[in-house]
């Protein structure tokens, strides 16, 4: 049988510009003191870009305020000090219209149908119904999940779920990606084959893509550019190119360059990391 994804025409999306798509200014989240404890200063101040296109990807010590820093580029949460700006406009209490957010946590809803779960997003979004159908066909089909749509979640492993989620991200058809660690709970394989998914799928939208993970090797395979944080209160001690085109893939792992880019990553990050495990 022919691969789904060979049944949908493949129209590549311009490469990643040096257009600031996002802006992150001086952004910090101090959280509010919990009980009789002290305020948490969670991150920041942190000011980069996400450019026109790119994939960036987050790494850094746990708890050093990856998840906070994509709360805030999605408008889940406000910046204690700074701003964030999307196509210009300052984000502010709300996500903003063309931004999409997939979380690690199976967030599909169970009493749905795969295809309702798809097309939730669009159908709050008020698209006609015959728009959500081809959208939900075409990102169910891009997604593998064609001879699913009337199943539900409970009869579907945890990689089936996640992509539903994505295909329910995908069905908006979203400027801007935003995945917060959405293959963690996968086995190495599927995570492998979820990355090249989730490859294939900016190729095609040519929208940006931010996203956290614990993964170097993820990272590095996936990204134009991989921001790396120190311990908390989390900043960017550098934000590395990884200088790979546009049609990488697992292969990618092969070039001479993967090993030393991994070793840079790591390099960055290890101090950080035994200071956040002594925290
Ligand atoms: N709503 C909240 N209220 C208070 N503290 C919070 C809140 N959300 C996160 N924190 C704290 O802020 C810090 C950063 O959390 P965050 O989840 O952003 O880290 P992370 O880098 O994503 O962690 P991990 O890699 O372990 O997932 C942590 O100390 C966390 O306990």
């Amino acid at each position: 049988m022919a691969s789904p994804l060979k049944m949908i025409k493949q129209t590549p999306g311009p490469a990643p510009s040096c257009k600031a798509h996002v802006a992150v200014k001086a952004a910090t989240k101090i959280f509010a003191a919990r009980d009789e404890g002290p305020p948490l200063h969670a991150l920041g101040p942190v000011s980069f870009d996400l450019r026109q296109g790119e994939f960036f990807s987050v790494v850094g010590p746990s708890g050093c305020g990856k998840s906070t820093l994509l709360d805030l580029v999605a408008g889940l949460s406000p910046p204690t000090d700074g701003s964030i700006h999307f196509e210009g406009a300052e984000i502010k209490g709300q996500v903003p219209d063309g931004v999409a957010v997939v979380f690690q946590e199976d967030a599909s809803f169970p009493w749905l149908s795969v295809f309702d779960n798809a097309a939730f997003g669009a159908r709050r979004a008020g698209l006609a119904e015959n728009e959500v159908k081809e959208r939900v066909d075409h990102a169910l089909a891009f997604m593998g999940l064609a001879g699913f749509a009337r199943t539900y979640p409970s009869q579907l492993s945890g990689g089936m779920r996640q992509r539903v989620c994505i295909a329910r991200a995908m069905v908006l058809r979203p400027r801007l990606m935003l995945l917060d660690e959405p293959f963690g709970a996968l086995d190495q394989q599927t995570r492998l084959l979820m990355g090249e998914e989730t490859l294939k799928l900016w190729r095609e939208t040519g929208s940006t893509v931010m996203l956290i993970t614990h993964s170097i090797d993820e990272a590095v395979l996936l990204s134009d550019r991989i921001g790396t944080m120190s311990a908390r209160p989390g900043t960017f001690i550098d934000i590395v190119e990884t200088g790979w085109s546009r049609e990488r893939g697992s292969e990618t792992a092969m070039d001479p360059r993967y090993g030393a880019l991994q070793s840079k990553i790591w390099g960055l990050l290890r101090s950080e990391s035994l200071k956040a495990l002594g925290a």
